[in-house]
């Protein structure tokens, strides 16, 4: 998905995008009218075709004069951060050829990507995650694994809430998941577990599973939901389900989700 501003001061209006396909399929964009040229392109998502539609709106900002700021909140192929394919440098590459002159980037999952990535701003959740969840309503954070640890730490102390770590287990020789654990937690007041990713929402499911929290106990943040089909249901297991808008189109759309806007909140805090 794309979406298209301009950014006047600290005022950031929707306009209009002129991209478009060509009959043959390839990209291409119009020149804009004069003063509504977008210098704010936002890319949410994995389309190839979005970036390289990104990548003309850019060329024809370049030959008006004007720098254009990329927002792409979600990193496509973050996960792919080992191994062959290296997906994280083709994503990263595909980014760099836009040519953007600020790029951001919301809670990346891991330290891998953002160095691939040219004139990259990253903003991390602790910087965000206030924004939108209200900690009165929590007596702490759960890190679902030790993969979350980092940004479920800071976000509970954002959000001034104890910190609980819960751990997958893996059968040693083959890999494969075999459970979960979790620290002692208390026995009343409510819990939000803190992950960057929800993609099938197995993870979540164990992890709820193995702590035995009714749904009224527990509300889940992820900053990129992707929710693929095989998250239906989740909302049995959690009370309410946060997440950004970092990642469209949404896959599940009958998930219920509160889902929190951020590109103000990301042009706003990238220097
Ligand atoms: O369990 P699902 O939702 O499929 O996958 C999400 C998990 O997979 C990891 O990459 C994420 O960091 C998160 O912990």
């Amino acid at each position: 998905m794309l979406a298209t501003y301009r950014l006047e001061g600290a005022t950031l209006t929707p306009v209009a995008s002129t991209a478009m396909t060509f009959p043959a399929g390839e990209a291409h964009a119009k020149q804009p009218e004069a003063g509504e040229a977008p210098t704010v392109i936002a890319v949410h998502g994995t389309d190839a075709n979005d970036y390289l539609a990104a990548a003309q709106l850019a060329d024809v900002n370049r030959a008006l004069g004007l720098s254009t700021t990329l927002l792409v909140p979600y990193l496509p192929a973050a996960r792919a951060d080992r191994g062959v394919p290296f997906g994280a440098q083709h994503y990263a590459d595909l980014i760099n050829l836009i040519g953007a002159e600020k790029v951001v980037a919301l809670d990346p999952h891991s330290p891998v990507m953002p160095p691939l990535v040219h004139h990259l701003t990253v903003v991390p959740l602790r910087s965000v995650i206030d924004e939108f969840i209200d900690p009165a309503g929590y007596v702490g954070v759960i890190a679902p694994d030790e993969g979350a640890a980092q940004r479920a730490g800071e976000a509970a102390d954002a959000l001034g809430l104890e910190l609980f770590q819960a751990r997958k287990h893996r059968d040693f020789d083959s890999g494969a998941l075999t459970g979960f654990s979790c620290e002692p937690l208390p026995e009343e007041g409510r819990l939000l577990v803190v992950d960057d990713i929800c993609d099938g929402g197995g993870t979540f499911r164990g992890l709820i599973e193995a702590t035995g929290l009714p749904p009224e106990r527990v509300d889940l943040w992820v900053t990129h939901g992707v929710f693929s089909r095989r998250s239906t249901g989740l909302d049995q297991v959690f009370g309410t389900i946060h997440s950004t808008d970092s990642y469209g189109p949404r896959l599940n759309p009958d998930l219920p989700v509160a889902v929190h806007q951020v590109t103000e909140v990301l042009v706003h805090l990238a220097p």
